[in-house]
């Protein structure tokens, strides 16, 4: 059941058509389906049904602030890194005290901010940031209630740079040495434990790395319960993954009922904090073609869209569906390379595609929602794309498209040498 459907010949975003979008704002141009991303909250959020939850919206996946305030309002909590997104959740009108704070390297300025606004807990991921934690809690004479990052060592069978759960990866604390760091935790005066937390990897498509993760750190809460420390909240993280090609990750539905079954008989508030599977394909990216280059051996199409705005090709070799805005062409199919402006030879949102072409025809890259704006840069100087929420059958602007002016208007120039 997708947001985005060909309707009278031409791919529409629930009922908006692609095409008079990309005319009216111009390309590229990022688009989300509200219907989408509020349905894929909702499997979430009711396949954990009465169970005591939070689904915490992974804010680094999309942050653009339309899409926080839509997820808002269905009741997330959402898991922040950092102080920029902690001021975004807020003023989407996220409810801190449903805030998770993730992140290796939180500093003292960022925990000021955060127990300040309220935010209902820390995920610790050292040893070093619970002792500044504690420091910055006591100085406020306020208490952070946390719960430790633990790094299960498990493998998350994903992409090598989207793996967090191994021993070998920067997230988290060891296992082993979480019992200590609990204890050392329930005797600072600043600090009040809440609960445990790990989160192994992104697009993840079997339920297995996450089940054998659940199992170690039940087998911890059990062993905190012997030194006398009690966890209220079990939050097993995001990175259930979702469909690009021909993935088959598990459903929220089935993933959620599996761990449910592993915690029968305990009393664990659930906390997800999922990003990719809500709002992965609840957008596209809408890119058009500038010329076409026929060679004997590759043919590249040139369009508008790079990777400064899209860059999961470029930097996992990421492999998104390119389909034509229009149903049909007149155009040859070719086998083409899409290649984008920017002068580097990883510049491209698909090779080897077999595509009806002309210059000026649209293309959607689907599956664009996470992991796509979020990431974009203004490398080669180009300004970042603008974004459209789409609801029904009305579109709404809901990032301006980024001006030249607004490139170089924090930079200076240096006084005129005497
Ligand atoms: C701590 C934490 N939570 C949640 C997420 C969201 O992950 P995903 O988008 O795979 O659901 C991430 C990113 O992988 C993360 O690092
Ligand atoms: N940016 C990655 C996911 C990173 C997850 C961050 N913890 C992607 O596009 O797949």
């Amino acid at each position: 059941m997708s947001a985005f459907t060909y309707q009278q010949g031409s791919l529409h975003a629930e009922h908006v058509d692609l095409a008079q979008l990309a005319n009216q704002h111009g390309t590229p141009l990022y688009v989300y389906s509200r219907e989408a991303l509020e349905r894929q909250y909702r499997a979430y959020d009711e396949a954990l049904g009465e169970w005591p939850h939070q689904v915490c919206f992974a804010v680094k996946a999309n942050s653009n602030i339309a899409v926080l305030n839509v997820l808002a309002q269905l009741g997330a909590g959402f898991d922040i890194v950092s102080l920029g997104e902690l001021e975004r959740a807020l003023a989407a009108g996220g409810d801190p005290t449903r805030m998770v704070f993730s992140g290796v390297g939180k500093q003292a300025i960022e925990m000021r901010r955060a127990l300040e606004a309220g935010v209902g807990c820390f995920n610790l991921e050292s040893e070093d940031e619970l002792e500044r934690l504690n420091d910055v809690a006591t100085a406020m004479g306020v208490i952070a209630h946390v719960s430790v990052r633990v790094n299960p060592d498990v493998d998350a069978q994903t992409h090598p740079y989207i793996s967090t759960g191994l021993k070998d990866n920067k997230f988290g604390i060891d296992i082993e040495r979480a019992p200590a760091v609990y204890q050392r935790a329930a005797s600072l005066p600043g600090i009040q434990v809440i609960g445990v937390d790990c989160h192994i990897g992104s697009q993840l498509t079997s339920i297995d790395p996450f089940l054998d993760a659940l199992d170690r750190l039940l087998a911890l809460i059990d062993e905190l319960a012997t030194l006398g420390i009690t966890i209220n909240h079990l939050d097993l993280g995001g990175g259930l993954g979702v469909c690009y090609r021909d993935e088959q990750p598990a459903s929220p539905a089935s993933y959620i009922a599996a761990v449910k079954e592993r915690l029968a008989g305990r009393s664990l508030t659930l906390i997800f904090e999922p990003g990719r599977s809500i709002c992965a394909n609840a957008g596209v990216f809408l890119t058009k073609v500038e010329y076409l280059k026929l060679n004997q051996h590759k043919n590249f199409a040139i369009i508008d869209g790079a990777m400064n705005d899209l860059i999961r090709p470029s930097l996992y070799s990421a492999w998104q569906e390119i389909r034509p805005v229009a149903a049909s062409s007149d155009a040859p199919v070719r086998c083409y390379d899409l290649v984008g402006p920017v002068c580097e030879t990883g510049d491209f949102l698909g090779k080897d595609r077999d595509l009806a072409l002309q210059q000026g025809d649209l293309l959607a890259v689907m599956s664009a929602g996470a992991y796509g704006f979020v990431m974009a840069s203004n490398y080669n100087s180009r300004g970042r794309p603008a974004e459209i929420m789409v609801d029904g059958d009305q579109a709404h602007l809901i990032r301006r498209r980024e001006t030249i002016e607004q490139l170089f208007e924090s930079e200076a120039l240096l006084p005129v040498r005497t």
